[in-house]
């Protein structure tokens, strides 16, 4: 794609299990790597990023050249979301159709600017918006995030399925709030309970690219807009993202030379 080197799908089966946290988190820790990266909300009901990424409501994508946008910086990421094109308070109530043609408008018509890699923020599930970017582009790789309590790890399963079945490598599972840590008495405790990621990656053949603990300050970090990477670059929450970002980086660039084609019928 114009302006990309790599598209990376951030997704899962199920909502709520930090899709949108570990795409930030993972952009802005490719980014401390060195490589230039971009980051596209793709959840078009219920889009995160602008927030995450702390972008003030009303503030708008500027027009670039050949009718397209150019993508707000933040945090020295490139970003799109529609939470940049309408206003958040308002739901939008669209029909599947309106949803895709926004998707691929926002995928196509963002002027992304010498991208190494396009982090794209999945919306849950596995329906219109995965089929259209395995349809559309070329995706060097998928990253699975879950928790790792069985119904997280059903719906993971699907996702891993779905992207097999388009012929995009997944790179590996994150598991998210692996361990509850108490950040006031240090009590840590398996909430979800153990060995989901583990087991998932090892189903399918593939890696766990590190796990991430339940804790108060990813939260209020990440959904204030300044995400844990950037806040806390020495914390162990940083370095956990630093070394998943390391992994993906060197599972794109193993995988690069026999990119994914994408042949399919509905
Ligand atoms: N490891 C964590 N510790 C504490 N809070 C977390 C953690 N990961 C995510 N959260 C919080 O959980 C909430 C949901 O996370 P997030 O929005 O990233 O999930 P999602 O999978 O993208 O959701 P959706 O399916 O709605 O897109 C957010 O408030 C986020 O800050």
């Amino acid at each position: 794609m114009d302006g990309v080197k790599h598209i990376i799908a951030v997704a899962s089966g199920k909502g709520g299990v930090g899709k949108s946290t570990v795409t930030v988190n993972l952009a802005l820790a490719l980014a401390a790597q060195g490589h230039r990266v971009g980051v596209l909300d793709a959840d078009i009901y219920g889009p995160s990023q602008a927030q995450m990424l702390g972008v003030k409501e009303g503030v708008r994508p500027q027009a670039g050249t050949n009718n397209k946008f150019l993508p707000l910086e933040a945090h020295g990421l490139q970003a799109m979301s529609m939470a940049f094109m309408v206003n958040t308070r308002e739901p939008m109530v669209w029909r599947g159709p309106m949803v895709v043609g926004a998707f691929q408008q926002m995928l196509t018509q963002t002027q992304w600017d010498n991208l190494d890699f396009l982090l794209i923020d999945m919306p849950p599930g596995t329906g219109d918006i995965q089929l259209t970017l395995a349809q559309k582009v070329p995706v060097a790789g998928a990253v699975i995030v879950t928790t790792p309590q069985d119904i997280a790890l059903l719906d993971a399963r699907k996702g891993i399925e779905m992207f097999r079945k388009v012929n995009v490598p997944v790179l590996g599972v994150v598991e998210n709030m692996s361990l509850y840590h108490c950040e006031n008495c240090g009590h840590e405790a398996a909430i979800f309970g153990t060995g989901g990621g583990d087991s998932i990656a090892q189903e399918y053949d593939t890696q766990v690219l590190g796990r991430l603990p339940l804790t108060l300050s990813i939260r209020e970090l990440t959904d204030s807009g300044r995400p844990s990477v950037i806040s806390e670059p020495e914390g162990t929450v940083s370095q956990t993202f630093a070394a998943i970002a390391q992994k993906v980086a060197e599972a794109v660039n193993a995988n690069q030379g026999d990119g994914p084609t994408i042949s399919f019928s509905e």
